[in-house]
């Protein structure tokens, strides 16, 4: 709709105004190594999305960064209602997200990956070995990406069981109670490394689907009536991201690579991920 495009940029622009006079942004996570989460030694925020985004608030005058917890499928519906400001997640901008939050340009790249059984019985290395048995079971976290990119694949919903969280995903499998789960692979090697256990596995053969959304673009998301706010947010990022900031930070952020994380070498948009291009 029209409104939120172009009639509400004076009140971004006072949003953007408090904020500073604040000094403090909310921002909603769910806790994802290595995008968003917080120590559970220190209690800091950490990880890549929100280091980039406190980079970017400091460069727009707001130092200080309060993170709000939710669960991934409550992240959108939360920043709908005003219970923060922006979401800082490394979400993926897709047609059907951008209806119901402001997407600022991408700030990372990031592919797909899988988690099976030790041994990996149901010999998984595909979405499409997932649809090609019946009798495999899927765990998903609740609002992803992976939810798509299964049916996508031709996987039945029956197959797929719904989780709340990243843990929740990792002790299905160590369980039984499902046979696979589908994350992003950064996500992945940080929960199986966090887990340390012999029960499960990465499949470190699996292959990146040929399909729409994967490789995923992640971007910072706002009220999708705080246009003002968001183009300060993609000035600034644009600042970053010339003078090598953002470069630096996905270089120090342990679970990103140089070679598969850089918005640049795709050159994709906001406005193109959002129409589905
Ligand atoms: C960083 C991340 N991206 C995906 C998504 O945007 O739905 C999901 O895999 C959840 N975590």
């Amino acid at each position: 709709n029209g409104d939120s495009e172009s009639g509400d940029s004076g009140g971004g622009s006072d949003k953007l105004a408090e904020l500073q006079e604040s000094g403090t942004i909310n921002v909603g996570f769910a806790n994802e190594p290595p995008y968003a989460y917080q120590d559970s030694d220190s209690g800091e925020l950490e990880g890549a999305a929100i280091d980039i985004a406190t980079a970017v608030f400091e460069e727009m005058g707001i130092e200080n960064v309060e993170g709000h917890l939710t669960d991934w499928g409550e992240l959108i519906p939360g920043v709908q209602a005003g219970q923060y400001d922006v979401i800082t997640a490394g979400m993926a901008i897709l047609p059907d997200r951008c209806e119901n939050a402001l997407f600022a340009e991408p700030e990372m790249q990031y592919g797909e990956g899988l988690v099976v059984a030790a041994g990996n019985p149901h010999d998984i290395h595909s979405y499409a070995d997932i649809a090609d048995n019946p009798d495999v079971t899927v765990a998903l976290m609740e609002g992803t990406t992976q939810f798509d990119f299964l049916d996508q694949e031709g996987v039945d919903p029956s197959q797929i069981m719904s989780v709340g969280d990243i843990p929740g995903q990792l002790s299905a499998v160590q369980s039984g109670n499902a046979d696979v789960t589908a994350a992003t692979e950064a996500t992945l090697r940080a929960a199986y490394e966090s887990l340390d256990s012999e029960d499960v596995e990465i499949v470190e053969d699996f292959e990146q689907p040929d399909i729409e959304g994967i490789p995923s673009f992640g971007a910072a998301a706002f009220n999708l009536e705080d246009e003002g706010l968001r183009e300060a947010y993609n000035e600034a990022l644009a600042t970053l991201k010339e003078d090598g900031t953002i470069d630096g930070i996905l270089d120090d952020s342990e679970g990103f690579t140089a070679d598969n994380n850089r918005v640049e070498v795709d050159g994709m948009t906001t406005e193109q991920l959002c129409a589905g291009e």
